[in-house]
């Protein structure tokens, strides 16, 4: 039966030079819910989101957006889609506000300059506005990264591992700011090695590495990986 969320994939297989990361995905992300993806290291869970979001073909099968094949070169796909892959990119000759400003008045954002400032704020970098990337520690541009799509309107967020480099305090304080904007609509689909994170945001989870590829319940994953 074909799967009719805002982001669907029925039976694609997943993988790199023909090897699938387990038995072929069945998955759909529907508007006002999120989704986590789970696994070990080296499983396959940036590989899968990497193919739901059409940066890596799949094996087989195909994946929907809006009822059409993703294209991430489709300008309405990409206003669509907000997310943080392992690839962030900045304007090297911009500072992170101007980046966000940038962002922000692109996707018509109406009241740009406050809120660039609220996520300056929620993320910690208030004091480091002004700072090109380069001068910026690793967990400052990533904390720019994700400011970056919360700065603009998106139905979708793909986010891998948006816990790392964020201290316990700020990822509890994203998780929720997440499930806040779930709850207006958006969908989110992300991996996480965080059991907090997990349990909660997610509506359903993505078990990557079993031969199965499974979903479960949040609080089933949860207490897998509490257990280790
Ligand atoms: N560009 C690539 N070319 C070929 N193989 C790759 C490439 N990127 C990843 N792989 C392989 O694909 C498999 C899945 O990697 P992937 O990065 O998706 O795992 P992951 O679950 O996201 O891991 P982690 O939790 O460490 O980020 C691994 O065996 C990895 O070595």
């Amino acid at each position: 039966m074909a799967e009719t969320g805002l982001l669907s994939a029925t039976d694609v297989a997943v993988g790199y030079g023909g090897e699938p990361v387990c038995a072929p995905v069945t998955l759909s992300v529907e508007a006002g819910t999120a989704v986590a993806l789970v696994g070990p290291n080296g499983a396959g869970k940036s590989t899968v989101l990497q193919t739901m979001v059409g940066l890596l073909p799949p094996l087989a099968g195909s994946v929907t957006f809006a009822g059409r094949p993703v294209d991430e070169r489709a300008a309405d796909f990409r206003r669509a889609v907000a997310g943080v892959l392992d690839d962030d990119a900045f304007f090297p000759s911009l500072t992170g506000e101007e980046h966000l400003l940038l962002t922000a008045r692109g996707h018509g954002v109406v009241d740009a300059e406050q809120v660039v400032a609220d996520q300056l704020a929620a993320f910690g970098l208030t004091e480091r506005a002004g700072a090109l990337p380069t001068q910026l520690s690793s967990g400052q541009r990533r904390r720019l990264a994700l400011a970056g799509v919360l700065v603009r309107p998106a139905r979708l967020l793909v986010l891998d591992e948006p816990e790392r480099r964020l201290d316990t305090a700020m990822r509890r304080s994203l998780a929720d700011r997440l499930a806040a904007l779930v709850g207006t609509g958006v969908a989110v689909l992300f991996a996480s090695h965080d059991p907090a994170f997990i349990g909660t945001l997610a509506d359903r989870v993505l078990v990557v590495g079993d031969d199965a590829c499974p979903v479960v319940a949040p609080a089933d994953a949860v207490a897998a990986l509490q257990e280790g």
